[in-house]
């Protein structure tokens, strides 16, 4: 007999350029071997030279993309990535307390690469206090954590301390990426899971400019993981290993902050675990 084949879904933006955003999260999912669902949030503009414009979607056909996969889908993990603006927010908050999507993996996107916002200023206080606490785990890159916690990070103490702080706000497992360390010679991300334990991720930095989306690629693998049912610790050791090939393994596209290389693990057991 046939079986539901595994479904994943991204709740995000549009990055035309094809590298970030859900367009990222489409490529990951897909090479997981999930089925990628998506309800599209707003519309960017952009290139690997950075966002030339931004266009959020009425809340209206946010809910119903919402309706139309819980009337007829079984997915089994969400993620969140660019959401915009307060009343994208709360719209998405509003149908993830409505509907049975899963673990929720949230990526508190608010800056691209190129310094463009992607989530207004007032929003980050109501991802804090209403999305936040929904999270199965959270993925903030070193600013975004810093934004939500008030923790000025300089060192990988300062991490710790702001992911503990994360996980008072209600997020159950944390994972705090030092990408933005860079000048360090390894890249390092602190992972404090519910339970209390803790661990580094450490991987050789790669001198590259080629890392847009590398968020968006981290948390699309470690959704569609949750989704198959593997556990958040065994989902993110995954998702490091799949988004460090893809560095790895760059691709010569665009002019600016590259893309990454989704396929690279294609020939690789270790990222098919
Ligand atoms: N140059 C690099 N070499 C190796 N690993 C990297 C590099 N840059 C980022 N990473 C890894 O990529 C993952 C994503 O981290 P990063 O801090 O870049 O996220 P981000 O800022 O949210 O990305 P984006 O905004 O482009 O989606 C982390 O696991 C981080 O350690
Ligand atoms: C649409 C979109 N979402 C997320 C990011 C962050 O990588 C981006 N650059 N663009």
């Amino acid at each position: 007999m046939m079986e539901q084949f595994v479904q994943a879904l991204s709740i995000a933006g549009s990055d035309s350029g094809g590298g970030a955003g859900m367009q990222a999260d489409l490529k990951t999912i897909q090479e997981r071997h999930v089925f990628a669902t998506t309800v599209l949030v707003a519309i960017t503009a952009q290139n690997t030279l950075g966002v030339n414009d931004a266009f959020a979607l009425p809340t209206k056909i946010i809910d119903e993309q919402f309706e139309a996969l819980a009337e007829d889908l079984a997915i089994k993990a969400c993620k969140t990535g660019m959401l915009a603006d307060v009343e994208r927010v709360r719209a998405v908050v509003k149908n993830l307390k409505k509907f049975d999507f899963g673990p929720l993996t949230v990526d508190p996107v608010m800056i691209a690469k190129g310094g463009a916002p992607l989530l207004s200023e007032d929003a980050i206080a109501v991802v804090k206090n209403e999305l936040l606490p929904l999270a199965t785990i959270a993925t903030p890159n070193l600013p975004e954590a810093e934004k939500l916690t008030d923790v000025s990070i300089e060192d990988e103490a300062d991490m710790e301390i702001a992911a503990k702080k994360l996980q008072a706000v209600g997020v159950k497992n944390v994972m705090i990426k030092g990408g933005h360390f860079v000048g360090d010679d390894q890249s390092s991300d602190f992972v404090l899971l519910e339970d209390g334990t803790s661990f580094w991720l450490t991987s050789p930095r790669v001198d590259t400019i080629r890392t847009h989306g590398t968020g968006d690629t981290l948390s699309a693998c470690i959704t569609a993981e949750l989704a198959k049912g593997k556990s958040v610790e065994d989902a993110i050791r995954i998702g490091k290993k799949y988004v460090d090939e893809t560095i790895r393994h760059g691709i010569i596209v665009g002019h600016g902050h590259g893309p990454l290389n989704h396929w690279a693990g294609r020939n690789s057991d270790e990222s098919n675990g």
